[in-house]
């Protein structure tokens, strides 16, 4: 999975070979992964306001933070394997090869020594969750369940794992005003948080930095959660006037004990990846220089164990938990569609988008 300077440089001249124009935002991420993977961390000075051409393309490459260098090499020959797959005729891949990307717009995908990778790509949004990116996990998933790889990873491009759900989803109101919006957020909420509940091949994180809201709450439904000492675990639902989802309510208690799920979950307390691990969250966390390299590693190991064994086992684990599970998932919906009305979600809302907060 990780790949060389032969990798890069071939990546590069495939850029030059692309048919079709990828779009600016594409071009971005490009250029962004190129500078970070040659020239590390950006420490230019921030183009004036009116330069809007070289203050997009600072903007995208300091969003990339302290993305270590091979990192980014890697993410920028996976962004270009997706676009010549995309953007290119499908008789490019080669018969026979097991290596697939598709077009999403927020997420690569890519599937390889029977691993399937689903990369959250808006990394200049810290990977947050909107409306689209919802959609196209749910559609990733299910395409993953049927595919021929053993076992499947969700991590993040940048570095950010997830700033969670889009504060931005809450700004779009439909003709039926804030109570069909509120609605429509609730189905959609449910029908994601199911299919993670359902998903029937080993699951697991690949947590490459910062997880926040529902990024965290949902790896109570993975079956291992890599982190790396740089990942925090943040779920400051009471911060914004909401309550706990991704069936974390039921999973947390029981992951590490009621009190501790109350400090994160009712109180907001930020959790390091050596504090989430201890509390049974995270399954190891290893150095952010070597994080790539040792995840990788042991994952294509197991993704050569039999995946018939992998799955039964699975199976097994989990199959008496998954009506309880839907259950608490829809409890846990119909709660946030009356929080998202309320004033105290509004207002932190209003503050993160007027810039007046943060976390
Ligand atoms: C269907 C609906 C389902 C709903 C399910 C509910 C889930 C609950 C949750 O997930 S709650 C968690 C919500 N997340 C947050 O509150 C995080 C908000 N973000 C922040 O506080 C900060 O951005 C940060 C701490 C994550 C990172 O701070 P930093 O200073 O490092 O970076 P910036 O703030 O400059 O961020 C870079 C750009 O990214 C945009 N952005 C980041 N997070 C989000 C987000 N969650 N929603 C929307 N946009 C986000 C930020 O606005 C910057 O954009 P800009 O460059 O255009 O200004």
């Amino acid at each position: 999975m990780r790949a060389s300077q032969k990798d890069f440089e071939n990546a590069m001249n495939q850029v030059k070979l692309l048919k079709k124009d990828p779009g600016n935002e594409v071009k971005l991420k490009l250029y962004s992964l190129y500078k970070q993977a040659t020239e590390g961390p950006c420490n230019m000075p921030k183009p004036g306001v009116f330069d809007l051409i070289n203050k997009a393309k600072w903007d995208a490459w300091n969003a990339l933070g302290s993305l270590p260098k091979e990192t980014a090499r890697q993410n920028y020959v996976d962004l270009v394997s997706s676009l010549s797959s995309s953007l290119e005729s499908s008789s490019q891949v080669e018969p026979g090869t097991d290596r697939k990307s598709t077009g999403y717009e927020t997420l690569m995908v890519t599937s390889e020594d029977g691993i399937t990778k689903i990369m959250l790509n808006r990394p200049t949004k810290k990977n947050a969750l909107n409306v689209e990116m919802y959609h196209e996990i749910m559609h990733a998933l299910k395409a993953a369940s049927k595919d021929d790889s053993a076992i499947t990873v969700l991590t993040g491009n940048g570095d950010y794992y997830s700033s969670g759900n889009d504060l931005t989803n809450f700004t779009d109101i439909p003709p039926g005003g804030v109570e069909e919006k509120a609605k429509n957020g609730a189905i959609l909420l449910r029908e994601f948080v199911g299919c993670f509940i359902d998903f029937p091949k080993p699951l697991i994180a690949v947590v490459n930095g910062p997880a926040v809201g529902i990024s965290v709450t949902l790896l109570g439904l993975f079956d291992a959660v890599y982190a790396s000492d740089r990942a925090t675990f943040h779920t400051p639902f009471s911060h914004l006037g909401q309550s706990p989802e991704g069936c974390s309510s039921y999973t947390f208690p029981k992951i590490m004990s009621p009190a501790k799920a109350t400090e994160m979950l009712v109180f907001g307390k930020k959790l390091t990846a050596g504090e989430a691990c201890a509390q049974g969250l995270v399954t190891e966390v290893f150095p952010d220089s070597t994080f790539q390299k040792e995840v990788w590693t042991r994952l294509k190991a197991f993704a050569k164990l039999p995946p018939n064994a992998m799955r039964i086992s699975k199976e097994i684990i989990r199959n008496r938990e998954k009506e309880k599970l839907h259950a608490v998932n829809a409890e846990e919906c119909s709660v946030l569609q009356g929080r998202w009305l309320s004033d105290e979600c509004m207002n932190a809302v209003v503050n993160f988008l007027s810039r007046k907060s943060k976390l």
